[in-house]
């Protein structure tokens, strides 16, 4: 198991991670979402060594990377950007690779870039997805037990998105790899998640699975001839989504039933239930300013 204990860091003396700990299971996917600037590359980047935390400690098996060095081989690290790999020509990344994951297979790493049809040689003529591809192949060709990718689905098309998911998921599941994943892009990280870690101003605000967050929440599309009556959008576990003219959307937590029948009691013109969708989880957790 990964293990994130009381993980704090300052950048520029701003406490930009704040105590914050979770666990990483081998075979899992776990979704690390938040705002802009919540700190997600902070704190990918503290995980995997290239900032070093002010507190806390990163554990694998029990065991703290910063005093056993050799365990950090059992992380992979894909940044958010192709900067680092784009400099190389395939053969020097496989030497690069070889000679920092000693489990790194090379055979393994070639078939897939001939399944995935990139071409050895430089990267010059790479086009992004292609460049993404490579980076995410080397990444889970290193052997490690557990991979942290930094938005790997960013300026993607939807065909080379797809892959990009598809192969997260087949080299999770095969090969038994915990998977540490920052998204914003909600919708198909919720596909591929088996739990989401919440990150606001530094802090993790919730880890959940999206069974967990649907048997705690809910969102109901209602309509009243008046609009919202007031003394429902003013109840503390009621969020309103959206509101437009006589119908509007409503996340809701607690319980269902009782809700209903308060609802029910005002004869709305409609009452359905929608599915709750990451995405809403986000807008409930940070919405800020631009909620309603
Ligand atoms: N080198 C640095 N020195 C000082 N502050 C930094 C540094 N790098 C990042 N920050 C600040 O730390 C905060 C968290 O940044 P970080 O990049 O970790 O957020 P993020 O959640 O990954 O954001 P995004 O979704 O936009 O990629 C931001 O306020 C950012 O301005």
């Amino acid at each position: 198991m990964l293990k994130i204990h009381q993980l704090s860091k300052k950048l520029d003396e701003t406490e930009i991670l704040k105590n914050i700990s979770f666990d990483i299971e081998q075979g899992t996917i776990t979704g690390l979402i938040g705002r802009n600037g919540a700190g997600k590359t902070t704190l990918l980047r503290t995980i995997v060594g290239i900032l070093s935390p002010d507190e806390g400690a990163i554990l694998i098996d029990n065991k703290d990377i910063t005093i056993e060095p050799n365990t950090r081989n059992q992380i992979a690290y894909m940044s958010d950007t192709t900067n680092f790999i784009k400099q190389f020509t395939v053969k020097e990344l496989i030497t690069i690779y070889e000679n920092a994951y000693p489990n790194f297979d090379k055979e393994k790493f070639l078939d897939a870039l001939n399944k995935y049809k990139l071409p050895h040689g430089s990267l010059r003529k790479y086009s992004k997805g292609m460049k993404t591809l490579l980076y995410l192949l080397l990444t889970f060709s290193t052997g490690a037990n557990y991979v942290i990718l930094d938005e790997p689905t960013n300026g993607l098309d939807p065909v080379v998105k797809r892959t990009v998911l598809q192969l997260i998921i087949e080299y999770a599941s095969t090969n038994s790899v915990g998977v540490l994943i920052s998204s914003h892009h909600l919708v198909e990280l919720e596909k591929i998640i088996d739990q989401y870690l919440f990150l606001k101003e530094g802090t993790i605000d919730n880890v959940a699975t999206m069974e967990e967050s649907t048997n705690k929440h809910f969102k109901l599309q209602v309509a009243f001839e008046n609009g919202l009556p007031s003394e429902i959008a003013e109840l503390e576990h009621v969020s309103v989504f959206s509101k437009t003219g006589k119908v509007a959307i409503l996340i809701v937590s607690g319980q269902k039933e009782e809700f209903l029948q308060t609802l029910g009691k005002r004869n709305p013109l409609l009452l359905e239930e929608l599915p709750l969708t990451l995405e809403d989880l986000f807008f409930l957790k940070d919405g800020g300013e631009l909620y309603v």
